[in-house]
């Protein structure tokens, strides 16, 4: 047992303790290698760090914590005897993060639109989590695109037909759905509601809707697990949900061996494998966020040294020895740098469920996707969070039909980023997508209403879809094609081989 004063003691960069569930670690040599950061661990050197932690990380993400690091359980008769966080004790500071100025909460009833929920997260949520959810890659520019590209596709509506009864229901990867859309993978979410994974798995069941876990949940892939089948068995079985579950392939092999392992154990239905994040995306918001942040307290980030950028592309992908903040490397134990498409084979022998990649943006990578026996391919930019001036997944679409056309007739194609109006999740349908992935608003509505937001955010992106059926004259899905959109913008703007001097493998 240790104590609470001995743990204290070890509040620098040069020695920095901190606590975690009950347990002392020596974070110092991490501290320099931490994704988040290094002035979020060193606010919490020699304190009980145990509340931030939850809000980013499920309990096992200590483990991958370098050997050694854990010292032993702290004598909970000491506990007072802690540090208490840097920067909380100043209020002018626990203002800042706390809170949004942003004022009062909409009653739901006002959420009238999908978008309507962003507001609403903006003025319950503390800025650090509103700063999180909301921001993009770069200039945001890949995340505007994603917004823009709905409205650059329009309708040709068909009049004079008997669309009095519509019915809106169809399938994913086999598994029938009430709506032909999902709930979106997204980490952290304890740092956006108190129960965040938990609320948004109960809400998944309440709706009927598929939805999809990250890896970098704040809830173990037991605890999502267990939470879905007491809400399916509360409900009598009766939800058509399944739950997905989206991988970050951990670097080391074993470790990712194991993960899968345990979400195949766990009964999660499919495996959405993302492709998009070798490194993560500058998050430029959350750069500033933590650099206002650092200075608040004092504790200014380290200076990344240029030679340390260029030892990420000399060493393939290996941690630079000096840390650039978050962003622009790969972070250690999480995320691969060295994947590639041949590690879909090994992955393959572990798990025989269906497998989707997550985060295609080229024709090419749709043809190989069907080369290397996936199931599916999601077309997604992340949600404008990694690549600057990434397509958006229409774009991507109307790509893969001209070119790749093969690939929509032997994969599931999935859409995601910036789908706000239910009506647009017709477009993507019409252009041969399976179904569209929603994020965001889920997300928010989530902030500011709990699990019951999520429910209004189904019902108002359902409405303007169903609306939108009778307004096309279709009464159900199969009748969407591509002669019911007009994707002229998008195509102009199309990439083209001959315009280019590549030789592809197209
Ligand atoms: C001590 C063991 C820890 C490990 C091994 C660890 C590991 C990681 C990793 C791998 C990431 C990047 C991937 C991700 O977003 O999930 C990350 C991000 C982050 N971590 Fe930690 N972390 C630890 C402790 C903490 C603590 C104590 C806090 C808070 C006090 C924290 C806060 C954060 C934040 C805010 C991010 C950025 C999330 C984002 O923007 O995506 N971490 N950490
Ligand atoms: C806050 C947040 C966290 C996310 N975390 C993950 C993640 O852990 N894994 C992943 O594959 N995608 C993640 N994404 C991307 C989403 O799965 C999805 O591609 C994107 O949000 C869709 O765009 P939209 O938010 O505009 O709907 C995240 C997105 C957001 C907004």
């Amino acid at each position: 047992m240790l104590d609470g004063a001995e743990v204290a003691k070890h509040s620098s960069r040069k020695s920095c303790w901190i606590v975690i569930n009950s347990k002392v670690y020596d974070v110092t040599s991490f501290v320099p290698e931490h994704p988040g950061g290094s002035t979020i661990l060193l606010k919490q050197a020699g304190a009980d760090a145990s509340s931030e932690y939850a809000k980013y990380h499920s309990p096992d993400v200590v483990n991958d914590l370098p050997e050694g690091s854990y010292l032993g359980d702290i004598d909970p008769s000491t506990l007072s005897a802690l540090n208490t966080p840097k920067g909380l004790s100043r209020p002018e500071v626990q203002e800042a993060t706390a809170q949004s100025s942003e004022g009062q909460v909409p009653h739901v009833s006002l959420c009238v639109r999908a978008s309507d929920f962003e507001a609403a997260a903006k003025a319950t949520l503390p800025n650090k989590s509103w700063i999180y959810a909301s921001s993009s890659a770069n200039s945001g520019a890949s995340l505007q695109g994603n917004l823009d590209d709905w409205s650059r596709v329009s309708f040709r509506p068909r009049v004079l037909r008997n669309v009095e009864s519509v019915e809106v229901g169809t399938k994913i990867l086999g598994n029938a759905t009430p709506l032909p859309f999902y709930v979106s993978p997204m980490g952290s979410m304890g740092s956006i509601h108190g129960e965040g994974e938990i609320e948004m798995t109960k809400a998944i069941v309440q709706t009927g809707l598929h939805g999809l876990m990250s890896t970098a949940s704040t809830k173990t892939t037991e605890q999502i697990m267990e939470t879905y089948l007491a809400e399916q068995e509360r409900r009598g079985n009766g939800s058509a949900s399944k739950l997905m579950f989206q991988l970050y392939i951990p670097t080391d092999r074993q470790k990712a061996i194991e993960l899968i392992r345990r979400v195949k154990k766990a009964g999660f239905h499919s495996l959405w494998i993302t492709v998009d994040t070798p490194v993560l995306g500058k998050r430029t918001a959350d750069r500033y966020q933590q650099a206002q942040e650092a200075l608040d307290v004092g504790l200014e980030e380290e200076e990344v040294e240029p030679a340390a950028e260029l030892e990420v592309e000399t060493q393939g992908g290996e941690a630079p020895k000096v840390s650039p903040k978050i962003g622009g490397r790969p972070p250690p134990g999480q995320l691969s740098a060295k994947t590639t498409w041949e590690d879909l084979k090994w992955i393959r022998q572990e798990w025989d469920r269906p497998i989707i990649l997550k985060g295609v943006q080229c024709a090419e990578d749709a043809k190989l996707a069907v080369e290397y026996g996936c199931q599916g391919i999601l077309l997604s930019n992340h949600g404008g969070r990694q690549m600057h001036t990434a397509p958006s997944a229409l774009m991507t679409l109307c790509e893969i039909r001209t070119y790749a056309p093969e690939a929509l007739a032997k994969l599931e194609v999935f859409v995601d980023g910036g789908l706000r109006d239910g009506a647009d999740v017709l477009k993507a349908l019409c252009l041969g997508a399976t179904a569209v992935g929603v994020g965001r608003p889920f997300l928010y509505a989530m902030a500011a209403y709990g699990a019951k937001g999520v429910e209004r955010c189904v019902d108002v992106l359902a409405e303007e879809l169903t609306t939108a059926m009778r307004l096309l004259g279709i009464t159900s899905l199969d009748q969407v094609r591509p002669e019911l959109v007009n994707a002229r913008r998008l195509l102009n703007e199309m990439w083209v081989p001959e315009q280019t001097f590549v030789k592809s493998r197209l």
